[in-house]
């Protein structure tokens, strides 16, 4: 009688590059399951951006698995156990997460499982290297991006080579029906989300379509050109990741056929951030909630819950703050680019804790990563892991100007001062009387004047650093 394993699908949702899939399915039949742990302390689930995506994700890969994808909510302990027993399943096998919770949890079920006879195997599906296997000559953790990617990854083994979809999965059982996926209750009761992802295709097929249009269209001028958040020279690939909806060993792959250059030799060094990130995750599992330097424990952050909402709705009179905020409301993404102008302002205009800021990252973004996101806001904020230096605080007009030099950016999500020449775009607010009268533009009514003044606020948040670390600091030139 062929052996049976559950497939137990967490962040690695599509059938291609699937260790754990391909191990089950060369062992005999496979139950493909996936589990919404209520109990995961990482980040929350419902009602965020991210649940969105998951229903849509999981729809896609059910059909991929021919509709035998069976969902559940729940204990994973509990499930698993009864799932196996219910269905003469003698093992479990996944794809490795590296969240600190998962880590903690993923043991317990390991040990769980294997006293009651379920062999239990874990894989690696979404990173290209162990974090545990890149250490420096002395076996601690690099803490520096360039030393970690060039000294550690590159010298390091080369990623494992892709698996190819299993040709003829055996199931177990017979088909569910989309009913079980519904019955998660993902999505919202109120459909805000259609606008948001009227842009986007989740599932494994829109990872590859993503990832063939980027190629053909983006990847040439990369380097460059992913600073313009007009531009389409960014992948957008980032919640197909966060999924495991495509691997980062496909694109790594994919980008040997690619022509060598420093467009190519850029995206895979953003690929490394992704792996930077994870890795100073694992090792430094405090990281989501701690300042990485401790120093920023005394950073007198300021409790304002008004500046805080003005931020998050994208009405803070700045108008490259406010295009942010509002594509990533209206479309689950926010630029890059335009993410570190936002977390500038945030932490160092408004003084706010990053903490905040990460938060509603996490309740807004499609791609919302847990080690990506805060090894990140961390980093803009001055307090991570290899940081920008808090005393270079973003000016968002100079910005605007630099990044967005012809409007197209604002003028998408800040309609209401579309009409203004490029000139004021990015400041509104210096726009002289007959300009604005001119643009239609009445502020403090149609859009609001700026929440802080730029230079005091900067220099507020210069006093603040200086407070926290004494008397000794120099400003840079
Ligand atoms: C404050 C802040 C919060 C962020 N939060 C997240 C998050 O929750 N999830 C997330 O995936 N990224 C996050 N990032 C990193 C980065 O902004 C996104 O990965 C990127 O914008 C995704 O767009 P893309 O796929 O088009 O990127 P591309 O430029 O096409 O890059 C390809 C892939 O490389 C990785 N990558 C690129 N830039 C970075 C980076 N700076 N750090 C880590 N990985 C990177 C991502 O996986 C990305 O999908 C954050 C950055 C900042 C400044």
């Amino acid at each position: 009688m062929s052996k049976k394993t559950i497939v137990w699908f967490r962040q690695d949702l599509r059938v291609a590059d699937n260790p754990a899939l391909n191990e089950a399915a060369e062992r005999g039949d496979v139950l493909p399951i996936l589990i919404v742990d209520e109990t995961d302390q990482d980040m929350a689930l419902r009602g965020t951006a991210r649940a969105v995506w998951l229903h849509h994700s999981l729809l896609a890969l059910d059909k991929k698995l021919g509709g035998h994808l069976q969902v559940f909510a729940g204990d994973p302990e509990q499930i698993l156990l009864a799932v196996a027993a219910e269905n003469g399943a003698d093992a479990v096998f996944w794809n490795r997460c590296y969240t600190p919770h998962r880590i903690i949890a993923d043991k317990q079920i390991k040990q769980f499982l294997s006293e009651r006879d379920l062999a239990a195997r874990s894989f690696n599906g979404s990173l290209l290297w162990e974090p545990w296997q890149v250490l420096k000559k002395d076996k601690t953790p690099y803490k520096v991006f360039t030393p970690f990617y060039k000294k550690g990854c590159l010298s390091a083994q080369a990623p494992r080579a892709t698996v190819a979809a299993p040709s003829d999965i055996s199931f177990v059982g017979e088909a569910s029906d989309q009913s079980m996926i519904d019955g998660l209750e993902l999505l919202p009761r109120h459909d805000w989300a259609a606008k948001m992802m009227a842009d986007w295709q989740p599932g494994e097929q829109g990872a590859r379509e993503a990832w063939a249009q980027f190629a053909d269209n983006g990847l040439m001028g990369y380097k460059n050109g992913r600073n313009f958040p007009a531009k389409a020279n960014v992948s957008r690939l980032s919640p197909h990741l966060a999924f495991g909806e495509i691997s980062p060993h496909q694109i790594w792959a994919a980008l040997e056929h690619q022509p060598q250059n420093e467009d190519v030799a850029h995206f895979r060094s953003e690929l490394a951030w992704r792996e930077f990130s994870a890795y100073l995750l694992y090792h430094f599992p405090t990281l989501p909630f701690e300042n990485f330097n401790s120093k920023f424990d005394q950073m007198p952050w300021q409790i304002d819950q008004t500046a805080l909402e003005k931020w998050q709705r994208g009405q803070t009179g700045i108008p490259i703050v406010d295009a942010g905020m509002r594509e990533l409301w209206q479309t689950g993404y926010m630029h890059n680019r335009v993410r570190m102008i936002v977390a500038s302002f945030l932490t160092k205009n408004l003084g706010v804790d990053w903490r905040e800021g990460a938060k509603w990252f996490e309740h807004c973004l499609v791609d919302a990563d847990y080690a990506n996101n805060r090894a990140s806001w961390q980093w803009v904020a001055g307090s991570g892991a290899d940081a920008a230096p808090y005393f270079r605080v973003f000016n968002p007009v100079l910005q605007a100007e630099k990044f967005d030099p012809l409007g197209a950016y604002i003028r998408t999500f800040v309609p209401e001062i579309a009409e203004l020449p490029n000139k004021f775009l990015g400041k509104p607010f210096e726009a002289p009387a007959q300009v604005l009268a001119d643009a239609g533009l009445e502020l403090g009514i149609a859009y609001p004047h700026p929440i802080v003044d730029l230079k005091q606020s900067r220099n507020r948040a210069l006093a603040a650093y200086q407070t926290m670390r004494g008397q000794d600091m120099v400003e840079p030139a």
